[in-house]
């Protein structure tokens, strides 16, 4: 039984599938503080979050049991992520179920700023009768600049062009192309806040985009610009806001999100008649909520089940058709890491990993994880999972290189994995048979044909009579049954290996007693 705990108010209908689950027991126990949930979290297998909830690195710590953290919406900043990453714990968000409402939001914002529409109100229902102050401006024929082109500022552009607006849009990933079929036209921060009447900003909050309005932006725009922040607050100087008000810079602003939330009772926005605000409700719809809460838990039950998932923020995407590709080698790989992990001696400085034959043309990053988290699954057991595999390896000072090539001998793909250290290099290579499955194909520089499971010997040896059958009685007599034998030599008489799958583990003494034998160089027992 897996238990999620849900920290903030998440649509009961949007997580109703967390709640049918046979094997899922959902608690809600909203409002804590990072005490108290430090003091209960260390029982449940995920977290599910809006933005109220900060998960610390002091949460995860405690929360032992953690593999997933689920935020019903887009923003993560409330999550530490690198902790998440450091601890394996997989962070999924919800980046598609709010878009709309944002979108809907900021267009209201921009609507009531352009109106004046609160402060219109605020008069109307104190009896005052005020019809001269609330002159507005239409949006028809204005220039929109929109900051950040992504899910919301994109469907913010359609509508704007809708109602006759001219937009301006920056967004480093937006291309000439996209731009072209959305109808905007492209123009840098500083080129849209000389020429915009509106400006929407809807990046996410980072070192680039803190402050991206700031001063000398301000500067530059044209007198009555009216700005509008339904992302994240800190994307615009607040201070600096105020400063463009007082100079009759800015006509208007809409705020739903602050540099500190709830801001303070003395925060300049609250009391300024230029500026509108909400408390961040642009995702509060009934719509997003349940769109939020369904895609989150549908992910959360593929996490803790451990089936493929798709949203990770700590954890690349991996494209459909990439994922069909590479899925039947995933096994393949972490083998292949497992095995050559328990091969290398002394501490390893370098995985060096070669894709060959009909790997050469995919993505092979995705694959790339499981070999790596195979190496360290030796040394870091559940410490180390796919999320942060790449990230534990760059902590251990561990360099992961990847080659591609042709070369594959008579296979049609083949995997080639090198642990190199000061002193040696272990090489381990495998493939995909078609109708045999994973088989490991080389080990140092031996031929072999090996199924990748269970227990193995590794016995290193001189190619000399006799071993094999000195090898088979002692295991024999010690109750070790042998399931299969592969042997490898390069020269008659010379140095060779014997790989023997064992149905269970030998102990410590059989170990040491296989390694007194003549002409045994090295014995060692891998677990795949
Ligand atoms: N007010 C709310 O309740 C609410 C609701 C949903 C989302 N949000 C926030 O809105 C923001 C946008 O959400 P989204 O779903 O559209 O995200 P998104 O990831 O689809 O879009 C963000 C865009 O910002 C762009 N960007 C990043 N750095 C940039 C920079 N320096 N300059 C210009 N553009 C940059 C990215 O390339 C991306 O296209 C996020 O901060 C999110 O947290 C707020
Ligand atoms: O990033 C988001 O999804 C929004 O800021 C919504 O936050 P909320 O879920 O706390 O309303």
């Amino acid at each position: 039984m897996f238990k999620v705990l849900v920290s903030d108010p998440i649509s009961d209908l949007g997580i109703q599938q967390l709640h049918d689950a046979a094997d899922i027991q959902v608690d809600k126990n909203t409002g804590l503080s990072e005490d108290e949930l430090v003091a209960i979290i260390g029982d449940y297998d995920a977290l599910l979050v809006r933005s109220q909830t900060k998960v610390t690195e002091r949460i995860m710590q405690a929360g032992t049991k953690l593999k997933v953290i689920g935020r019903a919406g887009v923003g993560v900043d409330n999550i530490n992520l690198e902790a998440a990453t450091h601890r394996g714990i997989v962070v999924i968000n919800a980046p598609d179920g709010n878009t709309i409402a944002t979108c809907e939001l900021t267009f209201a914002m921009m609507m009531a700023v352009a109106r004046q529409i609160p402060q219109a109100y605020k008069k109307t229902v104190s009896a005052e009768w005020d019809r001269k102050s609330f002159v507005g401006v239409e949006l028809r024929n204005k220039v929109l600049g929109v900051i950040g082109m992504g899910r919301i500022g994109s469907e913010v552009a359609k509508r704007a062009k809708v109602f006759g607006m001219e937009v301006f849009g920056y967004d480093p990933f937006l291309t000439e192309e996209r731009a072209e079929k959305l109808g905007v036209k492209l123009g840098t921060v500083n080129e849209i806040a000389a020429a915009a009447d509106f400006i929407t900003v809807h990046t996410p909050l980072t070192n680039e985009t803190r402050n991206i309005l700031d001063r000398p932006q301000f500067e530059l725009m044209k007198k009555g610009v009216r700005i509008i922040n339904c992302a994240r607050g800190g994307i615009i100087n607040e201070q600096a806001l105020v400063e463009a008000i007082d100079k009759g810079i800015v006509a208007g602003a809409a705020f739903d999100v602050f540099v500190e939330e709830p801001p303070a009772a003395d925060h300049p926005f609250l009391n300024n008649p230029k500026i509108i605000v909400t408390p961040h409700l642009g995702a509060s719809t009934v719509e997003a909520q349940e769109n939020v809460a369904i895609d989150v838990s549908e992910e959360v039950l593929h996490i803790l089940r451990n089936e493929p998932f798709k949203n990770a923020v700590n954890m690349p995407p991996v494209p459909p058709v990439v994922l069909n590709k590479l899925q039947p080698y995933f096994n393949l790989g972490e083998k292949l890491g497992r095995f050559v992990g328990q091969m290398a001696d002394g501490p390893v400085s370098e995985i060096s990993i070669n894709y060959a034959g009909e790997l050469m043309d995919v993505d092979t990053n995705p694959l790339t994880r499981y070999v790596v988290k195979g190496v360290l699954t030796n040394h870091l057991g559940h410490e180390v999972n796919l999320v942060n595999a790449m990230h534990q390896a760059k902590q251990r000072d561990l360099n992961v290189t990847v080659q591609k090539s042709s070369a594959t001998g008579s296979f049609t793909n083949l995997v080639t994995v090198t642990l190199k250290s000061k002193s040696e290099e272990r090489t381990l290579a495998g493939t995909l048979l078609a109708g045999y499955g994973e088989r490991i194909v080389r080990v140092g520089q031996y031929p072999v044909d090996i199924s990748p499971e269970g227990t193995l010997l590794l016995i290193s040896h001189n190619d000399k009579p006799g071993i094999i059958g000195r090898v088979g009685t002692l295991l024999g007599s010690n109750d070790v049954n042998i399931a299969s034998m592969q042997v490898g030599r390069k020269d008659i008489g010379g140095s060779a290996i014997m790989i023997l799958t064992i149905d269970k583990e030998a102990s410590k003494d059989v170990l040491d007693q296989l390694a007194k034998l003549p002409e045994i160089q090295n014995v060692r027992e891998l677990t795949l």
